[in-house]
């Protein structure tokens, strides 16, 4: 396989009570995040045989005949709690992801409330407990980051606590090769909120954008999963950590055999689940003092978290994601030249 693109950390050693290790695994952290803004997490909470259950969740869910994933259909007014197909949900659907999707957020939140499909406990209980171990994942993460530019570890636990995280798990459906000079899995973007933690099946086609602007693999590696900084973590950080562009595009294609005997390639159906941490709806996220210096200006101005989120989803709903134009330049202060 080959050499990673970005670092592997090792989330036990992250949490160490030997605080000599735990140190050296966030001078890591925050290394990779500072340059790439991505990065392997092994040894985190989940186990294989946890992880074997989710998907075998999300094959079943997306498997569903279609009158039943209409029955739990969400979109922008359901705050995209239930199944949702970017083609059926965006304004343009040009510029729609191939993708279908399933979207939840804190069960407990009865201001957005979950779309489950019904007589299916397990998936309830199996998804809100992937929601809930993400979110503690995610906080030891941001207590890590908060340390190392030399704050109390809990500074900014109070502005996410609300849980306004959101969970997709998601399915992009086999297709013809052709079909992809048109379209993407999902078209380069960052994501919006603090951190993103990803799991994905076996098969490729996630690719991350390097600081030439070439876009890299990033392969599936068993039993890791993927974590990023997204757009309002950079902000916090006075874009010290990178909210990096990424996409997924075909992975190779497979070929097929039909019964009549000729031979087709297509590209195989991918999974995968990822959890986006947000801050609370009214966090107000400005850069924080420690990373601004003389020689180091800041970045950005301040932003309501939710009024931000909303702005940039509903740029995505009218726009799509353009492909030669995305980044978070909303309120971004002009930085004043050297
Ligand atoms: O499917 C993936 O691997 C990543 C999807 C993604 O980047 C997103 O949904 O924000
Ligand atoms: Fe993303």
């Amino acid at each position: 396989m080959a050499s990673p693109i970005f670092p592997v950390i090792d989330y036990s050693r992250l949490v160490s009570t030997d605080s000599v290790i735990a140190a050296e695994e966030k001078d890591k952290l925050f290394q990779s995040f500072h340059d790439v803004g991505f990065i392997y997490l092994k040894g985190h909470i989940f186990t294989d045989d946890f992880m074997k259950t989710i998907f075998s969740h999300i094959h079943k869910l997306f498997d569903l005949p279609e009158e039943y994933k209409l029955a739990i259909e969400g979109d922008e007014k359901s705050a995209f709690r239930g199944w949702f197909a970017p083609v059926r949900t965006a304004r343009n659907p040009e510029t729609a992801d191939q993708k279908e999707a399933f979207g939840l957020g804190n069960d407990a939140d009865p201001t957005r409330p979950n779309r489950w499909p019904k007589e299916w406990p397990e998936f309830r209980d199996d998804c809100s407990r992937f929601f809930e171990e993400c979110f503690q994942m995610h906080l030891e993460i941001l207590r890590a980051l908060t340390e190392k530019v030399g704050l109390p570890r809990e500074t900014l636990v109070p502005s996410v606590q609300a849980k306004d995280s959101y969970t997709a798990l998601l399915y992009y459906p086999e297709t013809t090769v052709e079909s992809f000079d048109q379209r993407v899995r999902s078209a380069p973007h960052t994501d919006f909120g603090t951190l993103t933690l990803l799991f994905n099946d076996s098969i490729g086609g996630l690719q991350v954008r390097n600081k030439q602007g070439e876009w890299c693999d990033a392969p599936p590696i068993p039993g890791h999963a993927i974590v990023n900084v997204a757009d309002l973590l950079a902000r916090w950080f006075n874009n010290r950590l990178k909210s990096t562009e990424h996409r997924v595009v075909a992975p190779a294609a497979e070929t097929r055999v039909l019964a009549d005997g000729s031979v087709t390639n297509v590209v195989p159906a991918r999974y995968a689940i990822a959890w986006f941490g947000h801050p609370n709806r009214d966090a107000v996220i400005k850069p924080l003092a420690e990373c601004i210096a003389d020689d180091y200006p800041q970045q950005y101005e301040a932003v309501i978290a939710g009024k931000h989120v909303k702005e940039r989803m509903a740029r995505l709903l009218d726009e799509g994601k353009l492909p030669e134009k995305w980044s978070d330049d909303m309120h971004r202060k002009e930085v004043p030249a050297a």
